[in-house]
């Protein structure tokens, strides 16, 4: 028998459907008269400052996070699912703190976009990847040739982003489209 306590990583592109598969994984909880928190990042204050929100619309009341340890500090010891958005945005210190509340026997889910506009490995992500018990990889839909999407497009006026511009922009479809390996695009210097 699993003894309680794990960790859950969705990874993927952008509008591969990681918010709404851990809003849908936060609304299970709930069903099953499980107690949630959802923590999201200060910096994601695109759609709702108060909740995790996806691309289409769903939405979950999340408490907005300045670091890591704030999650452990804002823990309720009858909490057992702990739900955690943009995961990408955080530092390294995100890895111990959920190393911490999957062992004192807390579900963690976090979801984060594995790959930055230039298809590498995006901050804290591949470390929890490393660490984690279970792991989802959605893939969305590639803008250019309609197969499946595993990378990130970062457009400026409709032109592909060069690989020396900024890792963290926050944005949405203004500047970002999901696009398969073939079609993803970066300028080099
Ligand atoms: N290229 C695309 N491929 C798939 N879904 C897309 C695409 N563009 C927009 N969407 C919308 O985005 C939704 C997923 O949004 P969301 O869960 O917020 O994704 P993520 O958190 O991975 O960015 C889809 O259900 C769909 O309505
Ligand atoms: C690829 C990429 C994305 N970002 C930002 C853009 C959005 O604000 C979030 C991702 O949101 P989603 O829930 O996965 O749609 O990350 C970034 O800062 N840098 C990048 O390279
Ligand atoms: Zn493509």
């Amino acid at each position: 028998m699993q003894k309680e306590g794990w960790i859950e990583v969705i990874c993927g592109g952008m509008f591969s459907g990681k918010s709404e598969e851990l809003i849908r994984r936060i609304r299970r909880a709930r069903i099953a008269k499980l107690e949630v928190q959802a923590f999201k990042p200060v910096i994601d204050d695109r759609y709702h400052r108060e909740a995790i929100a996806s691309h289409n619309g769903l939405i979950a009341e999340a408490k907005t996070i300045h670091t890591a340890a704030e999650i452990l500090a804002n823990v309720s010891p009858k909490t057992d699912v702990i739900a955690i958005d943009e995961v990408q945005f955080f530092d390294e210190e995100i890895l111990d703190v959920c190393q911490e509340l999957a062992n004192q026997g807390k579900r963690v889910i976090c979801a984060g976009l594995d790959q930055d506009f230039r298809g590498k490995p995006f901050g804290p992500t591949p470390l929890m990847l490393a660490v984690a018990e279970h792991i989802t990889k959605l893939q969305a839909i590639c803008m250019k040739c309609g197969g499946p999407a595993s990378r990130t497009q970062r457009l400026i006026d409709g032109r592909p982003a060069s690989e020396e511009d900024p890792i963290i922009q926050v944005g949405a479809k203004e500047q970002y489209e999901a696009r398969c390996r073939h079609c993803h695009e970066v300028l080099k210097k």
